[in-house]
């Protein structure tokens, strides 16, 4: 079905700027979130897991109707460890109740993102909350323990393309896995809350082990203490793919414009924006005066 941005009634972009420094100043309040890695990481991430259930064969799932908020969606096994991320951004809808689920999820995402030093990533609202009948079953979201053409293949219900798949993956540079959540654990020592093009610096330059997880998937180990799950790995197995990881390891500036991008694509895949529509790049807290 389409679905058409509708923006919530009588909102600017100021209105959605105030929604950003909430989410933003509520990152820095609580700061010592998963060993003081903090908010920013599962906030991406869930924002990635809200749009990640898109088809465009049907143009179901996706971020437009917010179903992650309804038990089926929140619950999917893929989904272990974003309750974290739910409930920071409870609050947020509590003092901003006008905001849908959809718009409040991607903004989520685009606030954190920023906030690590991340690019600007312009953002549109008038995303619309659906009923709880159209969320979509489980199972939809990738699973890690696969290679090269299980991504490709995966990816090819977005439409992406290689090199916007490379790209994406690379907000692995953000946070890490835990045990409990997805049976890969990683990576130890420095806190992980600064965007960069380190997932491919790390991925080429470091010497890496297989190694089998105590939950029996499989995961890379390097001596500084970094990990790659399979699907990471697999980047650099696949020449075409290896192309895209060398570039953006060599350039950061490269690797910020095709994320921007890529992940704007990610958060609006099967919406349909009405002329008109505000395109917003929100100001960082640092940008304002506070
Ligand atoms: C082949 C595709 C992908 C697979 C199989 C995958 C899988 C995973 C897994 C298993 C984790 C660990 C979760 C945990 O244990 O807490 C993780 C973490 C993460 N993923 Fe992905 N992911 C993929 C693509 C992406 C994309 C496209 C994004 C965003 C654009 C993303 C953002 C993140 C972030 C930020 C974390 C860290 C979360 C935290 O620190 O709590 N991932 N991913
Ligand atoms: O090499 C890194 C940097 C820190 N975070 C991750 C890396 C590699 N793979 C990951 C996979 C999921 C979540 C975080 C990471």
């Amino acid at each position: 079905a389409l679905r058409v941005a509708e923006v919530e009634k009588g909102k600017t972009p100021e209105d959605f700027q105030q929604v950003y420094n909430a989410i933003a100043k509520k990152i820095i309040d609580d700061d010592e979130y998963d060993n003081y890695i903090g908010y920013g990481p599962v906030l991406v991430r869930l924002s990635w897991h809200s749009a990640g259930t898109f088809d465009k064969n049907d143009n179901s799932g996706g971020s437009y109707g917010g179903t992650y908020r309804f038990p089926k969606e929140t619950n999917d096994p893929s989904n272990k460890g974003l309750q974290n991320a739910k409930a920071f951004l409870e609050p947020i809808y509590e003092q901003f109740p006008w905001i849908s689920h959809g718009d409040l999820y991607t903004l989520g995402g685009v606030t954190a993102l920023q906030e690590m030093q991340g690019p600007k990533v312009p953002w549109r609202p008038g995303r619309v909350d659906l009923p709880e009948s159209a969320t979509p079953e489980n199972g939809r979201l990738p699973d890690a323990e696969n290679g090269a053409d299980y991504v490709r293949n995966f990816f090819k219900r977005f439409g992406f393309t290689d090199q916007e798949v490379v790209a994406l993956i690379g907000a692995h540079a953000l946070g890490k896995t835990h045990m409990a959540n997805s049976g890969y654990e990683g990576p130890w020592g420095a806190a992980t809350n600064t965007f960069s093009n380190e997932f491919f610096v790390n991925l080429l330059n470091e010497q890496w082990k297989k190694e089998k997880t105590e939950a029996g998937n499989s995961q890379y180990n390097s001596p500084s203490g970094f990990m790659m799950m399979p699907t990471d790995f697999a980047l650099k197995e696949d020449n075409t793919y290896l192309k895209y990881v060398k570039k953006y390891a060599e350039n950061q500036d490269v690797f910020f414009e095709d994320f921007k991008n890529a992940y704007k694509k990610l958060l609006e895949n099967g919406i349909e924006f009405p002329e008109g529509t505000p395109t917003i790049v929100f100001k960082t807290l640092d940008e304002q005066e506070q």
